[in-house]
């Protein structure tokens, strides 16, 4: 089998069109790359396809199966609306400022910290302040040291054979995960450490997209910058309405971002029934995988996808007008999708307003180009994002 990569369900799509049906040994699975085949799965027959089915460390661990990913019906229903209380625009706000580093992952998990455990991790306060700041138990940063290095160091491989490329893992990177899992029932639940996995390294991703994006684009970083600036002085700090409503570029340009570097290229189902889907009869117990990465990428709704254009979602736009509602969906789709959408929209403005006041970035000589992608728990970079700050005014 070639070295496909990342971009392997590009492959597969070109070769056997939007709706392909494979078998993973005695599992049937249907993978699905059509924007409007997506919307017929997330929505009209969600209430047949209800839980995931990726292979992963995550799903192996018997602890993980009672989280919110891998429950299903009434228990993930209520599960679900206890945790979404949590992540309103309005919760954010109450949390107050957060201050960007360089190490966008150690951000992102503070920030999760804070919303889910209360806690304040530390992790991306400078040192002298970390050695003022009350660190707790030492076997709480120990599980946080491992948390970090469980979500970069994972590897996906997707350059082996078949079953690996649809998502198994080596069996020896599970461990360092199940270490992980082990400390949990001492500190936290299964449910709050998925809120840690699902939405540190997620974040992390795309604030690291947009930087490298907008370094070596300077018309989109001159735009931002002035609607950045025209918000008014650096502390004057956005409030959650200020983020929905005063930034408009700023959005286009995480959208386009999540786009060109779809975090997660799969979104999975089940069928629990039997049920049709672009023309296809599906058993029970049929995997169906939505290919989102290569939606992300097609020409009918994205004319040249490779390009970094975030005039694209320009409500005015005709190509935005035209576009299929469905056509880029990073945060998944239907009841299922992504509980943290918003939060982590607020989180990504909030850091980015942050930074742009202060400094402008462009690519250090020291990182590769193109950029090398691999996949972890979701997509991420395999040498990080190099750039050199340079401060503003
Ligand atoms: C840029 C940031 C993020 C991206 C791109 C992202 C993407 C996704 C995707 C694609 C899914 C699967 C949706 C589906 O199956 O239809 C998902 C599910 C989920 N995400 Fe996120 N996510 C992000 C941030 C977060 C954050 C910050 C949190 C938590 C605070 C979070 C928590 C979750 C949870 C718990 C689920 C499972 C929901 C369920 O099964 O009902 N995510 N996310």
């Amino acid at each position: 089998m070639a070295k496909y990569g990342p971009d392997v369900f590009s492959v597969l799509a070109k070769q056997y069109g939007p709706i392909f049906r494979f078998h993973m040994g005695r599992q049937p699975l249907v993978i699905v790359a059509d924007a409007e085949l997506c919307r017929e799965v997330g929505i009209k027959k969600f209430k047949d396809i209800p839980n995931r089915s990726i292979p992963s460390p995550i799903a192996a661990s018997p602890l993980h199966q009672k989280g919110l990913f891998f429950t299903r019906d009434s228990r993930w229903s209520t599960m679900r609306n206890t945790i979404l209380s949590v992540y309103q625009p309005s919760y954010l706000a109450k949390l107050g400022d957060v201050t960007f580093s360089d190490l966008s992952l150690k951000l992102a998990t503070d920030v999760i910290g804070k919303a889910a455990f209360g806690v304040d991790f530390g992790l991306s306060k400078p040192i002298s302040d970390k050695m003022n700041h009350h660190q707790g138990d030492n076997e709480v940063q120990e599980f946080i040291k491992q948390h970090i290095y469980s979500t970069t160091q994972l590897k996906m491989d997707l350059s082996g054979s078949v079953s690996i490329i649809l998502g198994l893992l080596v069996p020896i990177l599970q461990e360092p995960f199940h270490q992980v899992l082990k400390r949990i029932p001492d500190y936290i639940s299964a449910v709050t450490y998925e809120q840690l996995l699902a939405g540190s390294a997620t974040t992390s991703f795309t604030l690291s997209s947009i930087i490298y994006l907008v370094a070596c684009h300077p018309e989109v970083e001159q735009k931002l910058l002035a609607e950045i600036d025209a918000f008014g002085p650096d502390d004057h700090i956005p409030t959650a309405n200020d983020l929905q409503k005063k930034f408009p570029y700023l959005d286009q340009v995480i959208k386009e971002a999540t786009r060109c570097y779809i975090v997660s290229p799969l979104v999975a189902r089940e069928t629990s029934a039997v049920v049709e889907i672009g023309g296809y009869k599906l058993p029970k117990g049929t995997w169906v995988w939505l290919a989102i990465g290569v939606l992300a990428k097609d020409p009918k709704n994205f004319p040249e996808p490779e390009k970094f254009k975030p005039e694209r979602y320009d409500p005015n736009c005709a190509e935005e007008k035209q576009r299929h509602p469905y056509a880029n969906i990073p945060f998944g789709i239907g009841p299922r999708a992504c509980i943290g959408q918003k939060f982590s929209m607020q989180e990504i403005k909030l850091s980015l307003i942050h930074l742009y006041r202060k400094y402008i970035f462009r690519h250090s000589p020291l990182m590769e180009s193109p950029l090398e992608l691999e996949y972890g728990i979701v997509l991420n970079y395999k040498h990080g994002v190099k750039v050199q700050a340079i401060k503003r005014k």
